[in-house]
């Protein structure tokens, strides 16, 4: 299990990670989502010690990674794939990771074979193609059966075959009841690989989720509306919904309306009974990697209220995760 509680780490005046708060639990693959910088690389860092948190705490099994006797039997990661000694043979590449952990020899060609490259094991890393140095990593990641695996991008290079192989390995190792943890800036990969997701945007928890939760969450039609007099008709409709109701009304920079869990007609009459005129009002479709990407886009990440914050809070029904524990 990895822990990441209230974790900051800024680099000067950059703060890279926000006070980042979240769980990997074990058994499935958790996608941690979010647009080139967000924080995914920093936090994947401090989570295997090769950086120090500014405040908070990032854990693995509820250790720090370096108060951890035999790390590489615990955890194992792919963070940086051209990190790799050029001269060396991926054979003895891995020779010189085991023999440093305290492994088994027999296992450099162990998990070789498991990467789809024993047929290169002679061969030097300098050689090698993004995709093949992708696949070592990975091997170097597995070397001490570790119970936790950390994949930072790790389709990033990799051509057809490649991306469906690492995407059938993720689910092997989840399915072993292993923790996996795959970061990844594209939604429409995550989808799918990943049963759960922690969406970071600008180094902040944006949303975590249960994948199932957070399509239905996220890939909701709206209602569009145009009015001259949009705070009336939002809070009329606001009204109507109740406490706990299940509408929501976004009202964006221009004054549109977006109305969440009304069918049109629902909303027209609700104008009708509020006096309001309508200028246009139509249903929109939202596909999630469109959801996902204005989430994710800075000005709108946090405003309380706004777009993203009332789907996300208009998913506050119980998650699957909560129904499967009932
Ligand atoms: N060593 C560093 N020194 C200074 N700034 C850093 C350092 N490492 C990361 N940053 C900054 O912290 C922010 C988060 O970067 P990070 O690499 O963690 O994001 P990411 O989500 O992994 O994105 P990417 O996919 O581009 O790596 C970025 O603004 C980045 O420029």
């Amino acid at each position: 299990m990895l822990t990441v509680r209230e974790l900051t780490k800024r680099y000067g005046a950059t703060t890279a990670v926000d006070a980042l708060t979240f769980d990997v639990r074990p058994g499935r693959v958790t996608g941690f989502l979010g647009p080139n910088g967000a924080g995914k690389s920093t936090t994947m860092r401090v989570l295997l010690g090769l950086d120090r948190p500014t405040s908070g705490a990032a854990l693995v099994n509820g250790r720090r990674y370096a108060d951890i006797a035999e790390p590489a039997r615990e955890v194992g990661a792919l963070l940086d794939a051209a990190a790799v000694h050029p001269g060396r043979s991926a054979h003895a590449h891995l020779l010189a990771l085991a023999r440093g952990s305290g492994i088994p020899r027999g296992r450099a060609a162990e998990v070789l074979d498991t990467v789809g490259l024993a047929g290169a094991a002679g061969r030097r890393v300098g050689g090698f193609s993004l995709g093949m140095r992708q696949r070592l990593g990975i091997a170097a990641a597995l070397l001490g059966d570790p119970g936790i695996l950390v994949f930072d991008e790790p389709i990033n290079g990799l051509d057809l075959d490649g991306v469906l192989w690492v995407r059938g390995l993720v689910r092997t190792l989840a399915d072993e009841g292993r923790t996996v943890l795959v970061s990844s800036h594209l939604m429409s990969e995550m989808q799918l690989v990943a049963d759960r997701l922690v969406v970071v945007g600008g180094g902040r928890l944006i949303a975590e989720a249960a994948m199932p939760d957070l399509i239905a969450a996220w890939s909701r039609t709206h209602v569009a509306v145009r009015t001259p007099d949009p705070g009336r008709l939002a809070a009329h409709l606001r009204e109507r919904s109740g406490p706990g109701g299940r509408v929501t009304v976004d009202q964006s920079a221009d004054g549109g309306l977006a109305v969440y869990g009304l069918a049109p007609e629902d909303v027209g009459d609700a104008a009708h009974a509020a006096g309001v005129r309508v200028h246009a009002l139509y249903r929109e479709e939202a596909s999630l990697e469109q959801a996902y990407l204005e989430l994710t886009e800075a000005d709108v990440q946090y405003t309380a209220g706004g777009g993203a914050a009332a789907v996300l809070a208009a998913a506050d029904a119980p998650t699957t995760e909560q129904e499967e524990s009932r």
